[in-house]
């Protein structure tokens, strides 16, 4: 059930305008529900503009393993309904993958049915609560077996379900639903009541298909055994894709777009809501009713938006959307403070923990609370965050990284985008955004002589990865300067020199052949002045400029190590791993001074000792890119660490954060 995911990263490019109209993809919510319901129809459901995500496939799948016969006539979907009691019990495991409302309602379905049967789900669904359903459904008497209230969920087969009145802890319109489609099966009257209003498309669409129901306020009543009848579905644009495009518009400078048919339902508008009240100019065109779903064009523009207090009333209705939201927030002018959305724990991840750690990681001022998260808006920064495997936190962080031509954010953990959001990439990219899957970087960033190149040029073999020794470039410069007697406080001269290097790095087995000006340089480069004369020239923001673009060059598949001091920091910003090498400066003196003398150098430990500091000094004290551990940095002191002790601990990390 543990699935492993290879490497999977992702980035998205600023585009500088964005315009047009955009059409969303299919509801989840009531693509889940069309299948369900048209499958305990009498007679044909067609369903238009049904959510070809991996989520809902999985519901129409399992809806086919119960034996219901579901064909595609074009972009629709036939299902032909066996009524209540006509599903057949399955071959084998019925599987959920990612599906959190596939798994909650269907236990409603299944609890109720005269055969057993098995849900099961990937890990994330595997670790979510399911004794809320649990609970009501065995007040009706089902009887689910489960490991501490998670999947797998056996269910025997049912005698009779019972009618109850069920007053549920939680507004959740996946345990309302869960019972409401149990209470299908009970005789009499089941009702749930909700403390707060979850969203309604089980109600809404049970009475479409004929069922006698009632919506009294919180309260939702539903009379047992009923004849349902098939219907034609149109599923209008989901409001909780739409969102991801809704912060996109407004947190940009320049946009004007029009989100086409898109679900405006009370019960879940909330994002558009809280957008508004942040000062984002959003607004309804052509608002009208479909298939009983209030639905409307909505307009973006590029809005400066402000901190808000999110009001609770509006949690239940945006609840889905909050990883956008963090996004707009952290756009925003001043504050804002969500507060009473414990709930937020309990989704594909920790959506409060995974996406405030990925927001201090772009250098947002944030703090999680124990309900919700304070969010105090700025610039983005640029780097590397993790969505978890969370479509909806993925799909924020790559929104974000789009925002600004300056900022370069690379997302890992996007595996699961497809669950709701198959066309995601598509649409952004018809927008004039470039999606790519940057090429692996590990950066191993330290001060002189604590081993990086060594460690890195081992790390290199061992992956089978690409090689950059960024000081090499800065020595071959220096090597310049000496040659040519460049004067080295003439910033101008040193760019110009810098930017018409003739440098090349050429395979020779494990190493390189380092050619400046046609020449190998390898043993003059690796002399003390020359490393010297490199941290005199490196301070000169004009000569890191003129090298910036030499060094990304090095980026190739299959994947980089790269070597320095500002690896981390400045030149792969977005790395998945950053390394930051220290030791003792006595212990980097010892080190090479054996290094030297095994060369036949014969070289004095007390002046490696005095050289060594000065260099630390001038490169960890310079204005530009200074030596300094990156935030996301895995810091390793090597004092007391021999080469393949230092080497089995990035191995180590390379599989926790690269897996390749
Ligand atoms: N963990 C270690 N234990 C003992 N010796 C080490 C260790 N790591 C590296 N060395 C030795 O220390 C010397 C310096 O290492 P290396 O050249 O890799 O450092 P560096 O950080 O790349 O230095 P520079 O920045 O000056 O290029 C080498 O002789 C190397 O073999
Ligand atoms: N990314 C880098 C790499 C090096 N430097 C400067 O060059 C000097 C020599 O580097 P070595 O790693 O080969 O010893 C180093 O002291 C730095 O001043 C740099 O600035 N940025």
């Amino acid at each position: 059930m543990a699935e492993k995911h290879p490497l999977d990263l992702h980035s998205l490019t600023f585009t500088g305008q964005l315009s047009g109209r955009c059409k969303i993809p299919g509801d989840k919510s009531i693509s889940h529900r069309s299948v369900i319901l048209g499958s305990l129809a009498e007679g044909e459901t067609r369903i238009s503009g049904f959510l070809r995500s991996e989520d809902c496939l999985a519901t129409l799948n399992i809806m086919r393993q119960l034996g219901v016969n579901i064909v595609e006539d074009g972009d629709d979907l036939v299902v032909t309904g066996v009524g209540l009691h006509g599903l057949q019990p399955p071959a084998g495991h019925l599987d959920c993958g990612n599906a959190g409302t596939a798994m909650r309602l269907l236990s409603g379905l299944l609890a109720a049915q005269r055969f057993s049967s098995t849900l099961v789900g990937d890990e994330s669904l595997s670790g979510r609560p399911m004794g809320r359903v649990i609970t009501p459904l065995t007040q009706m008497g089902a009887q689910i077996k489960s490991d501490e209230h998670t999947a797998p969920l056996e269910f025997s087969p049912s005698i009779q379900m019972k009618a109850i009145d069920y007053h549920s802890p939680i507004a959740s319109a996946q345990v309302k639903s869960a019972v409401l489609l149990a209470g299908l099966y009970a005789d009499g009257v089941t009702t749930v009541t909700e403390p707060n209003k979850s969203r309604d498309h089980t109600e809404t669409m049970l009475k479409g298909f004929g069922c006698n129901l009632q919506v009294d306020g919180l309260k939702v009543s539903v009379h047992g055994q009923p004849h349902l009848r098939g219907q034609a579905i149109k599923v209008p644009a989901d409001v909780s894709s739409a969102a991801f495009f809704m912060v996109l518009g407004l947190c940009h400078p320049d946009a004007d777009l029009l989100l086409e048919n898109v679900n405006i339902n009370p019960t879940r508008d909330g994002v558009i809501k809280i957008l508004q009240a942040m000062g984002g100019r959003l607004s309804l065109e052509n608002p009208r009713t479909e298939a009983g779903e209030a639905v409307a064009d909505v307009r973006i523009q590029s809005s400066q938006l402000r901190g808000i207090d999110i009001p609770e009333a509006l949690i239940p209705s945006a609840i889905d959307e909050f990883p956008v939201l963090f996004i707009a927030a952290a756009l925003a002018n001043g504050t804002t403070r969500l507060t009473g959305a414990e709930e937020l724990r309990h989704k594909e991840s920790d959506r409060i923990t995974v996406m405030i750690k990925g927001l201090q990681l772009l250098g947002v001022d944030c703090k999680e609370l124990p309900d919700g998260a304070e969010i105090t808006g700025g610039p983005l920064h640029s780097g590397m965050v993790d969505g978890h495997g969370d479509h909806r936190c993925a799909m924020s962080f790559l929104l974000a990284g789009a925002l600004r031509p300056e900022v370069d954010t690379v997302v890992r953990g996007c595996h699961n985008i497809d669950t709701s959001f198959p066309e995601f990439f598509t649409l952004v990219e018809q927008l004039g955004m470039r999606h790519q899957q940057p090429v692996p970087v590990v950066t191993i960033d330290g001060p002189s002589g604590v081993g990086k190149g060594t460690t890195s040029a081992l790390l290199a073999a061992r992956l089978g990865w690409h090689l950059l020794d960024s000081g090499a470039i800065y020595r071959s410069l220096a090597l310049k300067v000496m040659n040519d007697d460049l004067d080295p406080a003439n910033e101008a001269q040193l760019a110009e020199a810098a930017k018409a290097l003739r440098l090349s790095f050429q395979a020779d087995g494990q190493h390189a052949r380092i050619l400046l000006d046609g020449q190998q340089v390898n043993d003059q480069l690796r002399s003390e002045a020359c490393g010297d004369m490199a941290s005199q020239v490196a301070p000169i923001a004009a000569v890191r400029q003129a090298l910036l673009q030499r060094q990304k060059a090095f980026q190739q598949p299959p994947g980089l190590v790269a070597d320095g001091r500002d690896m981390g920091t400045v030149v792969f910003k977005s790395a998945p791993l950053k390394v930051f090498l220290t030791a003792n400066a006595e212990e980097r003196a010892k080190r090479r001074h054996k290094q030297l003398k095994e060369k036949g150098v014969d070289v004095k430990i007390r002046d490696l000792l005095r050289d060594i500091e000065a260099r630390d000094h001038r490169d960890s004290t310079r204005k530009v890119a200074p030596l300094v551990p990156a935030m996301d940095a895995h810091v390793i002191d090597t004092s007391d660490l021999s080469i393949e002790e230092v080497l089995a601990q990035i191995m180590n990390l390379v599989g926790q954060h690269v897996k390749v």
